[in-house]
């Protein structure tokens, strides 16, 4: 027999939140954040490249794409060795833009692409030309976990620096005093239930104390495995949820649900 959805979260000490597709529109990831890095990607090489810390990211990309290729995806455009002196910096850029135009195409969550995606995207928070989304609804809730002495933190693929900016630079203002930390796949894939171990044992909570809302089924799964309590995030463009998912779990079209 099915087991019966549940219709409402049982009480929770402590709250877990992805971002894209749950306190942020997929459209402002991918119509907004993803083009700035295509359209950005050549000039900001082009003038960042002698900075260390754009070497070290870009190190980290052209590490990912070693590993790619010995893996067999050999799709992938190749970085040139980035450290040989004899190859100009205009090619290393080429084979640098196009590595991440493709990983960007078929949007991959790998570490090494969102590291260097929150350091771009500083720039464009910083001089204005980026403002991220968040739901109204999320601000509300934000602010009475706040009221209530419940902490959030905010688990995403996205790099934590991006995260903090995002939240940062918000269309609502800097909400980053209503979080209490930042997870991004350094704890492991937002797939795999032991990252949500690791995140509880890091809040200081037991799993079945903290709630978790993501848009994806598979992470919802992930973290349901180790006994969170769980909550699928239904947004405008966000991807089809088959049937026998949606009648399994609780489900919001608004954080107001939650409070
Ligand atoms: C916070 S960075 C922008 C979002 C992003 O790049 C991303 O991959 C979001 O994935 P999520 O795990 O929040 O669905
Ligand atoms: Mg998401």
């Amino acid at each position: 027999m099915a087991p019966t959805p549940v219709s409402y979260p049982k009480p929770y000490e402590a709250v877990v939140l992805d971002i894209e597709g749950t306190t942020t529109p997929i459209t402002f990831v991918h119509q907004v954040l993803f083009p700035y890095i295509l359209e950005h990607a050549q000039f900001f090489l082009e003038t960042h490249w002698d900075d260390s810390t754009c070497q070290n990211y870009l190190a980290g990309l052209a590490k990912q794409n070693t590993e790619d290729i010995q893996q067999g995806l050999t799709d992938i455009p190749t970085i040139v060795n980035l450290t040989d002196p004899a190859i100009p910096k205009a090619k290393k850029i080429k084979t640098v833009v196009a590595n991440i135009r493709y990983q960007m195409q078929q949007d991959r969550k790998i570490k090494a692409l969102k590291d260097f995606q929150g350091y771009m995207w500083k720039d464009g928070y910083y001089s204005g030309d980026l403002k991220a989304t968040v739901y109204e609804d999320v601000i509300d809730a934000l602010r009475t976990w706040h009221e209530r002495g419940v902490p959030v933190y905010i688990y995403s693929s996205g790099s934590v620096p991006a995260q903090k900016l995002l939240f940062g630079y918000s269309d609502h203002g800097d909400l980053t005093h209503y979080l209490h930390g930042y997870y991004d796949t350094s704890v492991g894939s937002k797939l795999a239930p032991e990252s949500y171990q690791v995140i509880a044992g890091n809040i200081g909570r037991e799993p079945a104390n903290v709630l978790f809302v993501s848009d994806n089924p598979k992470e919802i799964q992930a973290a349901e495995a180790t006994g969170m309590q769980v909550v699928i995030s239904l947004r405008p463009g966000n991807a089809l949820i088959a049937d026998d998912v949606l009648q399994r779990y609780l489900t919001i079209t608004s954080f107001a649900s939650l409070l």
